[in-house]
């Protein structure tokens, strides 16, 4: 029997400042990374870690906030699905996650009510007693967006596209979101030790910057999980399913968990989620008949249909992860 993998590829971003052949290493591995595994850690990427350190700091001093604090930017208020959701609140495949976070997300007017997934555009819940959190979050975002977007060109070129394939999709009203997150420990006995549990990103592309040290990350290949300790210095990337549907599957959206860290510690973690346009549907590649031929098709899940224009993906998801914000704010759309 082969093996499971005991890690997941290092995709060094540094070799796009080298010559040709550096440049195509990059597109290959990154191509075949996401084919295989649909995860990978990225290095070379340039954001310094006193940026990234800060953004920890950020997060620590807002999880630190009194309970009052917190529950005055809560969720619960906001039908865009902004802000704190605390222990208990948010689930996955039916299960509560032990999780506690806030929501972040590019702001825009809002273009009215219907379709249903214009309601996500709105205003976020920011939390007023830290003076510098905006402006260290909004730093973030503009970062990864960046990082993101150079992204996306690789992987166009990486599949036979030109590099600007995926440009228009986020060219206007990207819906980016980040989150920070505090898994806390459990105790070894706890019954599911479900930190978050096994779910596919329904976007684009996921930054995921983990607490330096901390494990807990499980990433699913074939019929294994691997573990993924974080990497010194990487993101782990990974793609959600709108990859998989402009690929026709030849990328691949992959299941992912995080187990909860041991008792008396805790996990600290910010996933950036680079996502286009609500209204926007992802193009489909016409890939080269050697990568068509490895194309299986977009998985075909009746729990979870996966639509190729974002909002409708994201709307699907958000109501799911967040039952009671549905309940209250879009009454009409749960059953
Ligand atoms: O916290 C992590 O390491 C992963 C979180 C995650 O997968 C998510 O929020 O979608
Ligand atoms: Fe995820």
């Amino acid at each position: 029997m082969p093996q499971p993998p005991t890690g997941l590829p290092i995709v060094d971003m540094s070799l796009l400042s080298g010559d040709d052949d550096a440049r195509t290493e990059f597109r290959t591995a990154l191509r075949r990374a996401t084919h295989e595994f649909g995860f990978f850690f990225l290095t070379g990427h340039g954001i310094d870690r006193s940026i990234r350190d800060r953004l920890f700091d950020t997060a620590r001093d807002f999880f630190a906030l009194p309970d009052t604090h917190k529950f005055s930017v809560e969720m619960l208020a906001s039908p865009q699905f902004r802000g704190y959701t605390r222990f208990g609140g948010e689930y996955t495949q039916g299960a509560v996650d032990w999780r506690e976070q806030i929501d972040l997300a590019a702001e825009y007017p809002s273009l009215g009510d219907e379709p249903p997934y214009l309601r996500l555009d709105g205003p976020n819940l920011w939390p007023l007693s830290l003076p510098d959190f905006r402006g260290v979050i909004q730093d973030w975002q503009g970062r990864c967006s960046a990082l993101g977007l150079e992204l996306m060109r690789e992987w166009a070129l990486s599949l036979g596209a030109p590099a600007d394939l995926f440009d228009a999709a986020f060219a206007d009203r990207p819906s980016t979101l980040l989150k920070l997150v505090r898994y806390p420990g459990q105790d070894d006995d706890a019954a599911a030790r479900q930190g978050v549990g096994a779910h596919k990103d329904p976007g684009v592309l996921t930054l995921l910057l983990v607490e330096p040290g901390k494990g807990g990350l499980q990433v699913a290949h074939g019929d294994d999980w691997i573990d993924v300790p974080p990497v010194e210095d990487a993101f782990v990337v990974n793609i959600g399913e709108l990859m998989e549907y402009a690929t026709d599957g030849y990328l691949k959206a992959t299941l992912h968990r995080v187990q909860s860290p041991p008792e008396g510690t805790e996990r600290l973690s910010v996933p950036f989620f680079f996502n286009p346009a609500l209204s926007s549907t992802m193009p489909r590649i016409e890939l080269p008949a050697d990568l068509a031929a490895q194309a299986p098709g977009v998985t075909d899940d009746p729990d979870n249909v996966i639509s190729g224009t974002f909002g409708e993906n994201m709307l699907k998801a958000r109501l799911r992860a967040h039952p009671d914000v549905a309940a209250r704010h879009h009454p009409d759309l749960v059953d």
